[in-house]
């Protein structure tokens, strides 16, 4: 049988137990999101982030700016914030609009407020091995694979995407946990054959239903990073789940796997940005 691995079971338990914690702290902890313009997934995605911050005790900022301020009074408004000793967590909602530098807004983020994990420092730490703030989705799947009793200790994981804040850092974390890592792309050859030697498949490419039968081993575990809304307004992954479910040992949903776990692991970098008291 087919293990289902549930990222909102998982998801909730967590951000009860932030909740207690959250309580028994006496200083308010403080998120600031910050959206630029009006990309309508960015505006579900952030909801749900302020519906998290509700459920767990964090008070959250919705910083919406016009999409098209300059890059410029976007560095002001990050400035700010890293000066608001009131503000513990920032988030700028990705993707921004085209013309504004992403990695020179990311890199304005005061590190130790940097609760995506995005900043250069904190992914050299993580890098290093170090303790640091994690980038959520790959901290989320860690967590996933192992509260699921996935044991990755020496196991062929393969990684299918290179994004700075998936693909990559989902294949180091991997590597620290031992894991014997392979990255695939777009330039991959044999693509199907190189994911069908996974134990481990992690599909972050971005293409609705890529990974189908032809791409996994039997009993492999199988992490869906993808989230696609399709013309009927249903969802889908990267992995086509239905080609998929009755050869793979265990894999997750979309949605209910991987998107619940990122918001997880954002209240979870709150509390800990909070918790070190900037
Ligand atoms: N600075 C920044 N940080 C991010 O963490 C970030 C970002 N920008 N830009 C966009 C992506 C995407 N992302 C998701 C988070 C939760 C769900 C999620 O909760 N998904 C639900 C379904 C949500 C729905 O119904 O649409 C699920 O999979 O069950 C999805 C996607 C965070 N991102």
């Amino acid at each position: 049988m087919t293990q289902l691995i549930d990222g909102k079971a998982l998801a909730s338990s967590l951000m009860a137990k932030l909740k207690n914690s959250v309580a028994q702290q006496q200083r308010q902890i403080t998120l600031a999101v910050v959206q630029v313009g009006d990309d309508p997934a960015s505006t579900v995605y952030i909801r749900n982030k302020h519906k998290a911050c509700e459920k767990v005790g964090i008070r959250s900022l919705h910083i919406h700016l016009e999409g098209d301020i300059t890059s410029g009074s976007l560095l002001d408004t990050v400035h700010t914030l890293n000066s608001r000793e009131d503000v513990d967590g920032i988030l700028v909602q990705l993707p921004l609009p085209s013309g504004i530098d992403e990695g020179e807004v990311i890199r304005a983020i005061d590190p130790a407020k940097d609760v995506d994990g995005f900043h250069p420092i904190n992914i050299g730490r993580m890098m290093l091995g170090e303790d640091c703030l994690l980038p959520c989705t790959p901290a989320g799947i860690i967590a996933l694979l192992k509260s699921n009793g996935v044991d990755i200790n020496g196991k062929e994981c393969v990684v299918v995407g290179r994004s700075n804040i998936v693909g990559k850092p989902v294949a180091q974390l991997l590597l620290q946990a031992h894991g014997t890592v392979t990255q695939c792309h777009s330039r991959t050859r044999n693509l199907a054959e190189v994911c069908r030697r996974a134990d481990i498949l992690v599909a972050a490419v971005g293409v609705p239903r890529l990974i189908n039968a032809d791409f996994v081993k039997p009993g492999a575990v199988v992490i869906d990073v993808g989230i696609h809304r399709m013309a009927d307004n249903t969802l889908c992954g990267d992995v086509d789940f239905d080609s998929v479910k009755d050869i793979v040992g265990a894999i997750t949903p979309v949605p209910g796997g991987v998107g619940p776990m990122t918001i997880a692991m954002l209240m979870q970098n709150c509390v800990r940005a909070g918790h070190c008291g900037n």
